[in-house]
């Protein structure tokens, strides 16, 4: 039998650093949702006792320093399956990006054993033991819009969809580590978006509110050590996005628009400076 989850990039529409916790973790208040590009995961179970990954992507770890190894092999040890498993992922989204790639593939591989073998696990059961992997698969397991908080781990999904919208996500050619990010901040100096305002925005389905107060602790600091990401939310801003915010750690930054003709616009425009320029759709949930 073969299973095919979809893996979607995560976005933040605000985050907001609170504080560094003692275990060196920072304590986190996040609105997160998921857009229409995807990773695909198909996965097989095999006889003998392995679980091998194969991908499109040459530059991707396929041992255990994959999430998606790692999501298997703890699902393996708390449900204790005895056949292997073989994904093979194709890759659509960019590396270490801030778009939450692995952490998706590792949801999806969550997702897909659970199919697969019938384990009957619970989406609170797999969020408990994927936080070891990557803070963000809980909320890529419920991948709907939420308010994140904890290190990731406390998600709690929101009545409605984030305001429907295109969005253009561009990647700049860098790679942000989201370790060095966190180890370089300092928290008393950060900017703190208001994330209850954006709550309440959604759950009034006021996208005008919404875009008002779209914000991101982490922005500065990763605009200070790489120019470029300033330069296109600068750019964004000017080519008439709505609104325009770096997701994660970054180094994507994602244009809001309401309208169709200016989403295309904005990516048309933005193909001049980056690559790596993708025009999207927020998912409906
Ligand atoms: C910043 C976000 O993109 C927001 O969505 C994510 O929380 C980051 O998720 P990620 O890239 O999968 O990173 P993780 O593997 O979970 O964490 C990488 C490292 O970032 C730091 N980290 C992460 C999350 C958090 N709440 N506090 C932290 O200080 C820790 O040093 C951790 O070892
Ligand atoms: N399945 C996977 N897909 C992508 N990266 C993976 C995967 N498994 C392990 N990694 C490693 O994780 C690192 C971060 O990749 P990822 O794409 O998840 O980052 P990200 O988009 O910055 O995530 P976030 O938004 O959570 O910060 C990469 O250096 C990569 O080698």
């Amino acid at each position: 039998m073969e299973i095919i989850e979809k893996a979607p990039a995560k976005i933040n529409l605000g985050l907001d650093v609170l504080y560094k916790r003692d275990d060196g973790y920072h304590e986190l208040e996040m609105i997160m949702a998921s857009v229409d590009l995807s990773d695909r995961l198909i996965l097989t179970a095999i006889p003998t006792d392995d679980i091998i990954i194969k991908t499109d992507n040459g530059f991707l770890p396929v041992d255990r320093k994959n999430n998606i190894y790692q999501a298997i092999d703890i699902m393996k040890k708390t449900y204790g399956f005895t056949q292997g498993v073989e994904v093979n992922l194709k890759k659509n989204l960019p590396v270490a990006a801030g778009l939450g790639g692995g952490s998706s593939d590792a949801a999806a591989a969550f997702r897909g054993v659970n199919r697969l073998f019938n384990l009957g696990a619970t989406l609170e059961e797999m969020a408990k033991l994927s936080v070891p992997i990557g803070t963000d698969i809980p909320y890529c397991l419920y991948g709907q819009t939420a308010l994140v908080t904890g290190v990731g781990d406390r998600v709690t999904p929101l009545s409605h969809p984030m305001p429907q919208c295109w969005i253009v996500l561009v990647k700049p050619k860098i790679s942000v580590s989201t370790p060095r990010v966190f180890s370089k901040i300092q928290v008393d100096s950060l900017s703190h978006p208001n994330i209850k305002a954006i709550y309440h925005a959604i759950e009034n389905q006021d996208y005008q509110e919404m875009i008002q107060h779209l914000g991101n602790s982490l922005e500065s600091y990763t605009m200070e050590v790489f120019p470029i990401v300033k330069y296109v939310k600068n750019k964004m801003l000017e080519f008439g996005a709505d609104a325009a915010v770096m997701s994660g750690s970054g180094p994507t930054v994602l244009a809001l628009c309401k309208k169709r003709s200016r989403a295309v616009h904005v990516a048309n425009a933005l193909k001049g400076f980056c690559d790596e320029v993708y025009l999207v759709r927020t998912l409906n949930r």
